[in-house]
């Protein structure tokens, strides 16, 4: 209390001192005997000298700096808000000018008044707060960057945007104007009736309410081709960097939550500026017409029309304050059972054979009673709200009409003017609660854009792309005291030291029992991950150093869950290769064995393999991701397991082709001793560690891990 005491006397202080310049003005006025106005220079060069006084003063006063500078503002407002007032009035033709000798005493009132609600609203507003400011304003300091970042993102469209602040502009006015024709409509029928007034206030009314109803749709077309084309870019840009992110990402965040954050919050996003801007300029513009309209009409009621505003912001401030932090856990809570839901309905196969379906209905249950909860609080808060706007419109609104009705007795303000005034003060009173609660809101749904920025600026956690992309290429890989661990659990190691060598054009198995390390090498050699300790090298060169497409184009993995796209089996045997040709399709699926049941299947080669190849068996999935990496002709193949779900037949005859490839090297990681024993090279993988290298005789003769845990590694035979 002692501290708002504190922050309001120097505003008191200047506020006497200026009323005792005016009353010091008008006492000489009166001692001169100066009857008539003392016209607009006069003015101006008074409130200049009482400006200079007046700021000097402002800056005597001892007080915080940034505090220094607001009462500075709100002097220069103070003092040049009536002689600005008064040129305007004298620019415009048929405005009645002031012929007293001095400006009345309402209007000084009504200025001071004016300057001061200005000045608080560009500081809550606008005005970034001097630092060491409490963390809730800096928050809104942050939520105004944020803001402002989301209204660089809509400079692309500037040119839709100036075409629907100009039509904004054309209908705004037009509204203003419709109530004080239907008042002059009102005074014509009420006093001596004057067909050609009247013809021509009907005409004029009917005139503004058209334009404004066309201006409004065009305004409307204007506001959502640009939400929509900045919505798209947005979407874009977020996708791609999406799927620039390491591996490790995807795996700390769930596909529903960044589904959403592409979908839902990038809609808010867009609806922040397009829609707020739009409501905002529009009500800024009515508000404007209106008070100078207003001020027109009778000064008394505009300043009662006034007090309603300051009124309004404390209300709507404190509503935002509580709502702000509600709508982020709304957020939030939206994501998740959005998660949820996605999750389950993602593996429902899984929950239904582990008749888990009660667990997952409670589970969703308790998400939607949490998102309740936070609802029923938001709408609470609002009914508050409510409420209390409601009382004090209200109550502003009976005493206007009694104002209005003493105005009239004393005939300074016809019944139709009153009317006018009624209507504008309604339609005021929702400007103005847009003007409030459309910066609030703003705020609030540029928070969903934080997530959205995040996402946008993240930048993907993996060593820079490299320029290698040598012509030639051997194709020999190594590992060099590779030390590499998961993110999700770093006190696990799955590769120790590990040094190893893929001799070119040769054929080598990786083996060991479940959990050793082997899909990790996979893993670190399509560099999905980058390991901790060591080097992952081809042809001696760390892998990092190529190029990133050249790899690609390279070396081709299939693994044992090969993942299709929903399509035509053409389709995902050149999928991601730019002008793969029939023949190419053809003959890879030939050499993978899957030509004959893609013959055998409705529409051959353009049979739709349903959402991630559903409709093929796992078998037949495997073949054509094999198609798939035999079509790139790749130096390297990688074989995860990749023939685990094929008959014994497909799998002789696919390994007899991969084999025969003549100049590739190829890495197999397989649980059937037929293709281990083909290998030129085997390498024993155990806890992350190679054990044992060799060949399948070399090994056996061994008699190490390899002939010891042999039924155990190779089960399948
Ligand atoms: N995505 C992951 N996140 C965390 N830990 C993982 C992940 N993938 C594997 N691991 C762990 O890393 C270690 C090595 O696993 P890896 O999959 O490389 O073994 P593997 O030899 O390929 O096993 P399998 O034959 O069963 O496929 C294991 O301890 C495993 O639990």
């Amino acid at each position: 209390m002692s501290g708002t005491l504190a922050l309001v006397k120097p505003y008191v202080f200047l506020l006497t001192f200026d009323a005792l310049l005016w009353l010091l003005i008008w006492l000489s006025v009166v001692s001169l005997g100066v009857t008539n106005s003392v016209g607009v220079t006069w003015l101006w060069c008074y409130r200049l000298v009482c400006w200079a006084i007046l700021h000097h003063l402002a800056l005597l006063i001892n007080i915080e700096k940034g505090q220094q500078m607001v009462l500075v503002r709100w002097v220069a407002a103070l003092c040049l808000l009536l002689p600005t007032y008064e040129t305007v009035k004298t620019l415009i033709p048929f405005t009645l000018q002031n012929n007293c000798p001095v400006p009345d005493v309402g209007m000084v009132a009504l200025c001071a008044a004016a300057a001061s609600m200005a000045c608080l609203l560009w500081e809550w507003v606008f005005h970034d707060k001097a630092k060491g400011d409490s963390g809730k304003q800096i928050k809104q300091q942050e939520a105004r960057a944020l803001l402002m970042r989301v209204v660089r993102y809509s400079y692309p469209d500037y040119l839709y945007l100036g075409a629907a602040f100009f039509f904004l502009t054309l209908t705004a006015l037009g509204e203003t104007y419709i109530p004080i024709y239907i008042g002059k409509v009102i005074d014509i029928l009420s006093g001596t009736y004057d067909h050609d007034s009247f013809l021509s206030a009907i005409g004029l009314l009917g005139l503004f309410s058209l334009g404004s109803s066309l201006f409004g749709g065009l305004r409307g077309g204007m506001f959502m081709c640009s939400l929509c084309r900045m919505n798209k870019r947005i979407r874009h840009m977020l996708f791609q960097n999406l799927i620039r992110q390491e591996i490790t990402f995807f795996e700390e965040n769930k596909p529903g939550s960044l589904s959403s954050r592409l979908i839902l919050d990038t809609d808010k996003m867009g609806r922040s500026v397009a829609m707020n801007v739009n409501v905002l300029l529009r009500s800024l513009v009515k508000t404007t017409g209106m008070l100078w309209l207003m001020l027109g009409l009778s000064w008394e009621l505009t300043l009662l029309a006034c007090v309603e505003m300051p009124l309004a912001v404390l209300l709507q401030n404190s509503y935002n304050m509580l709502s702000q932090d509600l709508s982020q856990q709304l957020q939030d809570c939206q994501a998740e059972t959005q998660e949820l839901a996605g999750e389950v309905i993602g593996a429902v196969r899984t929950v239904r054979s582990l008749h888990a379906e009660q667990q997952e209905l409670r589970r969703y249950q308790e998400a939607l009673d949490k998102m309740f909860n936070i609802k029923k609080r938001k709408g609470i808060y609002s009914a508050v709200h409510l409420l209390l706007r409601r009382t004090v419109t209200v109550g502003i609104k009976v005493l206007m009409l009694l104002v209005g009705r003493a105005l009239i007795a004393s005939q300074q303000l016809s019944m139709g003017s009153l009317l006018s005034f009624v209507l504008y003060q309604k339609d005021m009173a929702t400007n103005m609660k847009h003007l409030v609660y459309i910066y609030g809101d703003m705020l609030n749904t540029v928070t969903s854009s934080v997530k959205v920025f995040q996402l946008l600026d993240r930048k993907p956690r993996m060593k820079e792309e490299g320029s290698l992309a040598p012509k030639q290429l051997e194709g020999k890989l190594a590992f060099h005291k590779v030390t590499f661990s998961y993110h999700s659990r770093q006190d696990v190691q799955a590769l120790r030291n590990v040094t190893l060598e893929i001799a070119a054009e040769r054929m080598t198995a990786l083996v060991g029992l479940s959990g050793g390390g082997k899909s990790s090498c996979v893993s670190l050699l399509q560099r999905l991950y980058e390991p901790q300790g060591g080097e992952v090298l081809l042809d001696g060169e760390p892998l990092h150093h190529y190029e990133h497409r050249y790899l690609r184009s390279k070396m081709a993995v299939v693994s044992q869950n090969p993942v299709l796209f929903s399509g035509s089996v053409r389709y995902n045997i050149g999928y991601g290769l730019k002008g793969c040709s029939e023949e190419q399709v053809k003959e890879a699926a030939k050499r993978a064995n899957a030509h004959d049941f893609i013959c055998l299947l409705q529409d051959g080669y353009d049979t739709d393999v349903g959402e991630c190849g559903d409709q093929l068996s796992a078998g037949q999935k495997q073949c054509i991701a094999i198609a798939r990496a035999l079509v790139r002709r790749p130096q390297i193949l990688i074989l995860d397991e990749a023939t685990s779900s094929m008959d014994v037949n497909t799998q002789e005859a696919v390994q007899a082709v991969l084999n025969g490839a003549e100049g590739q090297t190829v890495l197999v990681i397989a649980h059937r001793l037929q293709t281990v024993e083909r290998a030129d090279h085997i390498i024993v993988m155990d806890n992350g560690e190679v054990v044992e290298q060799g060949t399948h005789q070399q090994l056996m003769e061994m008699e190490g891990q390899y002939y010891r845990l042999r039924e155990k590694l190779f089960p399948e035979d």
